[in-house]
């Protein structure tokens, strides 16, 4: 069955039980704690479990003379009617051991009455009643369809309990606490039916009845109560009432109701007269009230507790996660055969249509006719001259349900004109399989014959509004059509740090691009490879720059450009001058400490986070660094710092690219040069880094791409979906 069926079929239950299941479980609660409450009361006397009939029966006969039952109740409290020695009634709850009374038999207080009938019946009575049952045996429908979900969401029955990763709060806890809470909520479903059945006699119960002779009744060879045989072998917390003998006359006998039978015992001999066992509805029907009411476990009272929270937190974080999926859904404008660009996503929990939708919005709003559907919708569209396709990756890097039929459509439906697009992939690295997806989506689209790239493969991170935004601006740029981040991404953060400016190199060379370093505190979480977000203007107008930590302390390297508004603000700063930021954490991004070899490529500034990697080096992984610039001078400022790293040992091998000088050389035709060093590098597990301008990002794929072709086995998704290749491009 598909992910959705057991999806719809959980919230189609859901829904149409949620308010009756609310005010179950908040009254379930509330009940959990009488058995609790009565529990704490110390009627219940100790090494209970091990008193006998026999000891019980002597001794209370002894202290009540007139006694004529023993009530046993689900706590173990005792209580005694009859009269005492003196001919007083009492009505008593007593120690059995020593008849001692321990105080009047505890009743159930009126909110208890109260909450109780209303958890029961809702107030409506017998239609109440039914109407509970019914909401009982959704709710065992409603955590069948949820193990599914689990199942499935964990790709087997074996991994039930297997990590999950928490990307987000309500559907995290929905399945952790789900998963653990599984077993009690089945319990109060399953049960609670069972009442409500039996009680409207769907599994009728015959009355017990005992035939005894009367007339042949012996009195001999007499034996004293504690010597009953019956008596010695039976515990008091097996029984649940004593009848005592009404007169000493012989056709007179106790009646014993235990658990699971009821016997009937001469009161002289001792001889069982009778024994009948209960028959399985009514055991099955005490089970059931004892697992549903807790009340003769304090601790599975709690349990229940805690279970009937958890449904209330069920409740709302099941919403929450629906409302999450349906916020990006957009009513399109125009039909899909008249749009020009067509949105298509992929989806599991409605984030990437989020970004899709926003997209969206902006197109239509600038006037273009944009259509946005899932990847399963996909067609012929007559008039498409672009694809956009954003999609996240589920499972072992599979589709996501929304888009696991767009491999067989797209061989179905070619389109008849050729179309630009561009993939932009939502995956996280805290999953082995990085994008994979997208990547297999963007591989399949580069084989037809129709399709054009406009733009490389982007990926976002853990829904990295940087990650998105270096997309829509690479998009933009081709597509000459404005794209931004979402409105509500855009605002400026609150919690901006102020970092004082200790030195800022100016432009000193043709190259117009200066250092400038930045102090940082020590409970600053900073790693090379992070981003450094300011906010030039002082509005939503963010700028992103890559992070070297050199010696402690924030490097950025950057290109002065006219007119630029963040890198025109960076070079008017001055040493002492603070300056309002925020760290962008990029963990995919990170010199990656265990891998047995790295190669970096740079071109231009793109170099910065290289700088403080390379100087984090201190294991001595082996480290080249292949790095493009125009002239010699544009290198120069690193050329002192880098040449210091390898006399340390920390960079093993340089590579340098001048485009515009010497042998004119770009970064790429040092790789192609070096290509079955990098095929090794790749097959050996090493990791490939980049960082720089989109195109040299661009060139580089493409040659990686052959070079996996002619060196490994490998296409060079494998190596993208596997962390080995890592990129962070502007
Ligand atoms: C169960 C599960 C499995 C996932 N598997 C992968 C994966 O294999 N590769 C990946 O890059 N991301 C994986 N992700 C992360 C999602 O693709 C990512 O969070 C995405 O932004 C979710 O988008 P959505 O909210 O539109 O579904 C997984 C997430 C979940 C909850």
């Amino acid at each position: 069955m598909t992910i959705s069926v057991w999806r719809y079929s959980h919230l189609a239950l859901a829904v149409s039980s949620f308010l009756f299941l609310a005010l179950a479980s908040l009254t379930g609660i509330i009940l959990a704690f009488e058995p609790i409450g009565q529990q704490m009361s110390n009627y219940r006397v100790k090494d209970f479990d091990r008193i006998t009939v026999a000891q019980a029966v002597t001794t209370l006969k002894k202290t009540y003379p007139g006694i004529t039952d023993i009530d046993v109740d689900t706590y173990g409290f005792v209580t005694v009617k009859g009269t005492d020695a003196a001919g007083k009634k009492v009505l008593a709850c007593v120690d059995a051991r020593t008849g001692k009374v321990l105080g009047a038999p505890p009743k159930q207080s009126e909110f208890f009455q109260w909450v109780t009938a209303f958890h029961r019946s809702l107030f409506l009575h017998e239609t109440g009643r039914a109407f509970v049952g019914v909401i009982a045996f959704l709710l065992s429908l409603i955590a069948v369809s949820g193990t599914a979900l689990v199942i499935q969401r964990q790709r087997s029955f074996k991994r039930f309990f297997a990590r999950i990763v928490n990307e987000n709060f309500s559907q995290y806890w929905h399945v952790v606490l789900g998963r653990l809470s599984l077993i009690p909520i089945i319990i109060i479903a399953l049960t609670g039916t069972y009442l409500s059945l039996s009680r409207f006699n769907f599994f009728p119960d015959k009355k017990i009845v005992h035939k005894i002779d009367i007339d042949h009744m012996k009195t001999d060879p007499q034996r004293k109560l504690a010597e009953f045989p019956v008596f010695k072998n039976t515990l008091l917390a097996d029984v649940r009432t004593i009848q005592f003998p009404f007169s000493e006359f012989p056709e007179d006998y106790f009646t014993l109701k235990l658990q699971d039978r009821e016997l009937v015992v001469n009161q002289f001999t001792g001889d069982v007269l009778s024994n009948i066992s209960h028959q399985k509805t009514t055991i099955w029907l005490n089970l059931s009230l004892e697992l549903h009411t807790g009340r003769s476990n304090i601790i599975w009272a709690l349990v229940l507790a805690v279970a009937s929270a958890n449904i209330l937190f069920f409740i709302w974080s099941g919403f929450a996660i629906t409302l999450k999926r349906r916020s990006g859904r957009v009513k399109n404008k125009f039909k899909a055969d008249e749009s020009q660009i067509i949105i298509l996503t992929g989806s599991e929990n409605g984030s990437t249509t989020v970004y899709a939708a926003s997209v969206y919005r902006q197109l239509i709003k600038q006037g273009y006719k944009a259509y946005l559907t899932d990847l399963n919708s996909y067609e012929v569209f007559p008039q498409a001259g672009q694809f956009i396709i954003m999609t996240a990756t589920y499972g072992v890097g599979d589709a996501p349900s929304n888009a696991s039929k767009f491999a067989a459509l797209m061989s179905k439906y070619p389109q008849q004109q050729t179309v630009k697009y561009s993939v932009l992939g939502f995956g996280s690295h805290a999953y082995p399989d990085f994008c994979k997806f997208a990547f297999e989506v963007n591989q399949s689209l580069l084989k037809t014959n129709w399709a054009e790239p406009l733009i490389d493969i982007h990926t976002v991170n853990d829904k990295s509004p940087a990650d998105f935004s270096l997309w829509a601006e690479a998009w933009s740029q081709q597509s000459n059509i404005d794209l931004s981040l979402p409105l509500e991404l855009t605002q400026l953060p609150k919690k901006l740090r102020k970092l004082r400016v200790i030195s800022n190199t100016k432009t000193g060379n043709d190259s117009q691009t200066f250092l400038l370093r930045l102090e940082t505190k020590r409970s600053t979480k900073v790693t090379s490879g992070d981003l450094l977000a300011i906010y030039p203007a002082g509005d939503h107008r963010e700028r992103l720059y890559s992070i070297g930590m050199v010696d402690d302390q924030i490097q950025l390297s950057v290109k002065l450009h006219q007119g630029g508004l963040g890198s025109e603000f960076l070079h008017r700063l001055n040493a002492g001058d603070l300056l309002q930021a925020r760290i962008v954490e990029n963990p995919h991004f990170r010199f990656p400490v265990e891998a047995p070899s790295v190669v970096m490529i740079a071109n231009g500034t793109g170099i910065a986070p290289f700088l403080g990697m390379i100087a984090q080096n201190k294991s001595q992984t082996v480290v080249s660094l292949y790095c493009g610039f125009r002239q010699k001078a544009s290198f120069e400022p690193y050329a002192d710092f880098l040449k210091e790293q390898q006399n340390l040992g920390r960079l093993e091998q340089l590579r340098l690219a001048l485009s515009r000088e010497g042998e004119k050389q770009y970064v790429s035709d040092l790789l192609a040069a070096d290509a079955s060093f990098i095929a090794k590098t790749l097959q050996e597990g090493g990791i490939l880094m980049l960082c720089g301008s989109l195109a040299m990002q661009k060139d580089v794929l493409r040659l990686l791409d052959s070079i996996c072709a002619a060196f490994t086995h490998h296409p060079i998704s494998y190596f993208q979906s596997h962390s080995q290749i890592l990129m962070d491009c502007y």
